[in-house]
């Protein structure tokens, strides 16, 4: 991937992954506050494709045809047990999974806007599918749970389960990226992780910064590491920005908050780390930008925060 490609932006208005409404409205959210104006001065040509549509959950029904464009057929995932609206995530999923690939293919930069954080099942297949690819995994969350673990059946809590095939997800074709590897995923602002998933975390080859990490180590430090288990031996990196990572005082519009976050400053750290980094190599191939709230935001800083971020992802310098 080039390090100046076009940014092509796909909104995926997904909620129903998280136990909160809201989270829907985060792309128009992060559009109004300035996001392509950031990015322009990051220097980078964004391309919106707007928003992929979101099936309504009473449409769903196994024997209809595509007319609409939804395609909402149950597929692999119907009948699966504690893992809420999981037919409307796979059908969402399936859809941006190839436009990641297409807009890849054309030689662009998929950007992807949630949503909440079952999205990046969909952008990490569509990136992983004909390439070998690491992953940053910025939350406060470890999103490991299966249907099998899941304390909650929120789909938003087990991207990364589905993603490395875990459980019931492999048998899911859509559900697992088969070129993402377990040990180049590196975790960043660890936080809070239930119980039966803190097994998972311990027992599994990706390497995982905590928020304590951060503490001793500082935040350049830690992405520095994160970003050479990321890029060892893969084509290029997906970078998943779960807004949670951040302080609730910094980032309150998010559904699940949790206190002891990173600080403003901080998070844009770890993104210009990953954006040096890139500047060198060209080693950023995908990215989402998840979980955003309007509904509980404070005049919408969550997501201009987002869009900060973002920019600063793709170069925005202070100076
Ligand atoms: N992407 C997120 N915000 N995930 C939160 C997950 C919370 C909890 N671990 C669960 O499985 O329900
Ligand atoms: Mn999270
Ligand atoms: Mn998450």
């Amino acid at each position: 991937m080039n390090t100046n490609a076009t940014v092509r932006i796909i909104g995926a208005p997904m909620d129903y992954g998280a136990n909160r409404r809201g989270v829907d409205m985060g792309p128009s959210a992060i559009r109004y506050a300035g996001l392509a104006d950031e990015l322009e001065r990051a220097s980078v040509a964004p391309v919106d494709d707007g928003d992929l549509s979101m099936p309504r959950a009473e449409e769903i029904d196994p024997d209809a045809d595509d007319a609409t464009g939804l395609e909402s057929t149950g597929g692999e995932s119907a009948g699966v047990e504690n893992a809420k609206f999981l037919p409307e995530i796979e059908s969402v999923n399936a859809r941006l999974a190839d436009r990641v690939a297409e807009t890849l293919a054309d030689g662009e930069f998929p950007l992807v806007l949630g949503g909440d954080h079952s999205v990046a099942i969909g952008s990490l297949h569509g990136s992983a599918r004909d390439a070998d690819v690491g992953a940053i995994w910025f939350d406060a969350h470890a999103d490991l749970n299966t249907p099998e673990t899941s304390p909650s059946g929120n789909v938003h809590g087990m991207p990364l389960g589905a993603a490395l095939g875990r459980g019931v997800f492999g048998d899911m074709d859509w559900a697992h990226s088969p070129r993402l590897r377990e040990e180049s995923v590196a975790y960043v602002g660890l936080r809070s992780i239930d119980e039966r998933e803190r097994e998972l975390v311990r027992e599994s080859e990706m390497t995982a910064f905590t928020m304590s990490d951060i503490d001793q180590r500082g935040m350049t430090a830690v992405v520095e590491d994160a970003l050479a288990v990321a890029t060892d031996g893969t084509d290029g990196i997906h970078v998943s920005l779960d807004l949670d990572m951040i302080d609730p005082k910094a980032a309150p519009g998010v559904g699940t908050p949790v206190r002891g976050g990173v600080t403003y400053r901080e998070a844009h750290a770890a993104l210009e780390a990953v954006s040096r980094r890139h500047d060198r190599d060209g080693i950023l191939r995908s990215m989402d930008v998840v979980e955003v709230n309007p509904i509980l935001d404070e005049a919408n800083e969550t997501a201009a925060l987002a869009a900060e971020l973002t920019a600063s992802a793709f170069g925005k310098r202070i100076l």
